[in-house]
């Protein structure tokens, strides 16, 4: 080793590697011999890239309890692996630290420690672009601390010694609502007027989860607003001391219409809680994402139809009581929260399959049940939380009206707090057009709805899922039975 010491010294890693692999090692100037390594020169190179937080050694690490025991089934193969059974269970070798953390052992030796810098923290306070600060991990955090130890000065630094506890005897998280965090708002035209896209963040997934604000009043500058703007109180919400007028801008946190000669940071102070008897709950629809339906026009389902029908709907202008000194009427107003959960919760992989199921002949309730998911997975946490930021169905808020046949989605929401004023039935297009044709003898075509892809959803597919809904998933519609398709 002194030897080869010696003869490194001041060299790189590359020309180590050169010095030990090369034909035309030099014995003579370096006086030792060449010997040809077992060991792949690409290979040394690539772990001397790595640094030294890496831990190559894996093999003795307890990743899974039948890992490495060749008499368990599924050994050296932890997706195979079935369970122990009781006679094959040995005792479980399991890493106990018995030093306590480090912050600890620091206190305890009286150093003052800026835990916050100590944890690489402070940046993270500063940044709310940082992704940690918006989705913390998917386990439930641990309750605030209380007001009282919050407004306690830093205890000095004390010698008394804290055993060190077991994070199996920390207490246990208390369950907590969901937050969310909406990280940019953008102006978009749609086919039935301008709305504002929200991107929100939230502390219960790693989805992207939207709220399409259909609110266009907010874009007048010249006109004093009637209804109270539906905005979204964590993005108006000052981030950082150091963020700027431009970081804030380009975020969305503006007010009135955003162009190069008019741009106005908003604050956080344009949330009044306003609510007047004259102008209806705003119109809302919970939807849940569908690739088939909304964007290859899938006849399976609805859903794309249902997403446009919906941002149609709220999009109408509101007519108001006639009163001097007031126009007639309003722009439409209201929001249309997008989940990221796609196939009722199940995802895109399983819906796919359920497919084929339904192509055997099995509804989309069974479906779902002969793939081992239940009929609706889906959960409305996020949404609640969402309408709350932006000031929709509060308490001190305005109620609001919901667009749905789904009872489910109605209770789901009321517990979580949401105040739902009225339900609004999503009846399908070629629904109301058969019914249409049926009373009024009329033969009229979808022209002049309106709807992304020119025309309705129809077929038997869609009447078949349909009247699962109605018939299976308790959806609130009349059947079209008694008519011709
Ligand atoms: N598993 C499964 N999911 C489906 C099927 N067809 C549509 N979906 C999903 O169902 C969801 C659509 O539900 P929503 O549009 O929120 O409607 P809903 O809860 O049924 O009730 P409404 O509010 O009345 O429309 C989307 O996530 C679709 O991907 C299907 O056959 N199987």
């Amino acid at each position: 080793m002194d030897v080869l010491e010696g003869v490194t010294k001041g060299i790189s890693d590359l020309e180590l590697l050169d010095l030990l692999t090369a034909p035309d090692l030099r014995p003579a100037k370096h006086g030792i011999r060449r010997r040809d390594s077992d060991l792949d020169p690409l290979l040394l190179a690539a772990a001397a890239a790595y640094g030294p937080h890496v831990t190559r050694n894996h093999y003795a690490h307890d990743f899974f309890p039948a890992v490495g025991d060749p008499r368990s089934e599924g050994a050296y193969d932890w997706t195979r692996f079935q369970g122990e059974t009781v006679q094959a269970r040995k005792p479980r070798l399991k890493y106990v630290s018995r030093q306590a953390p480090r912050s600890q052992r620091l206190k305890e030796q009286g150093v003052v420690v800026d835990e916050e810098k100590e944890n690489g923290r402070a940046k993270e306070a500063a940044d709310p672009l940082r992704r940690s600060d918006n989705l913390p991990s998917p386990t439930s955090r641990a309750a605030p601390p209380s007001s009282a130890a919050q407004s306690e000065p830093p205890s000095t630094p004390t010698t008394v010694s804290t055993p060190h506890v077991a994070s199996s005897e920390v207490a246990k998280p208390v369950a907590e609502a969901a937050e969310v965090k909406c990280m940019a708002r953008t102006r978009v035209p749609t086919p039935h007027g301008t709305v504002f896209l929200h991107l929100y963040h939230n502390n219960r997934d790693s989805k992207e989860h939207l709220a399409v604000v259909v609110d266009p009043a907010q874009l007048e500058t010249t006109n004093p607003q009637i209804a109270p703007p539906i905005r979204s109180r964590s993005l108006d919400a000052v981030w950082s001391d150091s963020e700027t007028e431009a970081d804030r801008i380009t975020r969305g946190a503006y007010v009135g219409r955003l162009s190069p000669t008019s741009q106005t940071p908003s604050s956080p102070e344009v949330h009044p809680d306003i609510t007047t008897d004259v102008i209806p709950s705003p119109l809302i629809r919970i939807h849940s994402e569908c690739f088939t339906g909304e964007t290859i026009g899938s006849m399976r389902c609805d859903c794309g139809e249902q997403l446009d029908e919906a941002i149609r709907q709220i999009s109408q202008p509101i007519m108001l009581p006639p009163t001097a000194g007031r126009p007639a009427t309003i722009p439409g107003r209201g929001a249309v929260v997008y989940l990221r959960q796609e196939g009722r919760g199940i995802g895109l992989l399983s819906k796919i399959r359920a497919y084929n199921l339904q192509d055997l002949g099995h509804d989309t309730v069974t479906a779902n049940l002969m793939l081992g998911h239940g009929a609706d997975e889906r959960g409305y946490e996020v949404a609640a939380a969402i309408l709350r930021d932006l000031g929709l169905g509060t308490e001190a808020g305005e109620g609001v009206r919901l667009l749905t046949n789904n009872p489910d989605k109605v209770l789901a929401l009321e517990k979580e707090g949401i105040r739902i004023a009225e339900r609004v039935p999503m009846v399908p297009r070629s629904w109301q057009r058969r019914r249409h044709q049926h009373e009024h003898g009329v033969d009229e075509d979808a022209s002049g709805l309106t709807m992304i892809g020119g025309g309705e959803v129809h077929g038997e597919d869609l009447d078949r899922y349909l009247r699962t809904k109605v018939l299976r998933m308790g959806h609130i519609l009349p059947l079209m039975d008694d008519l011709q398709p």
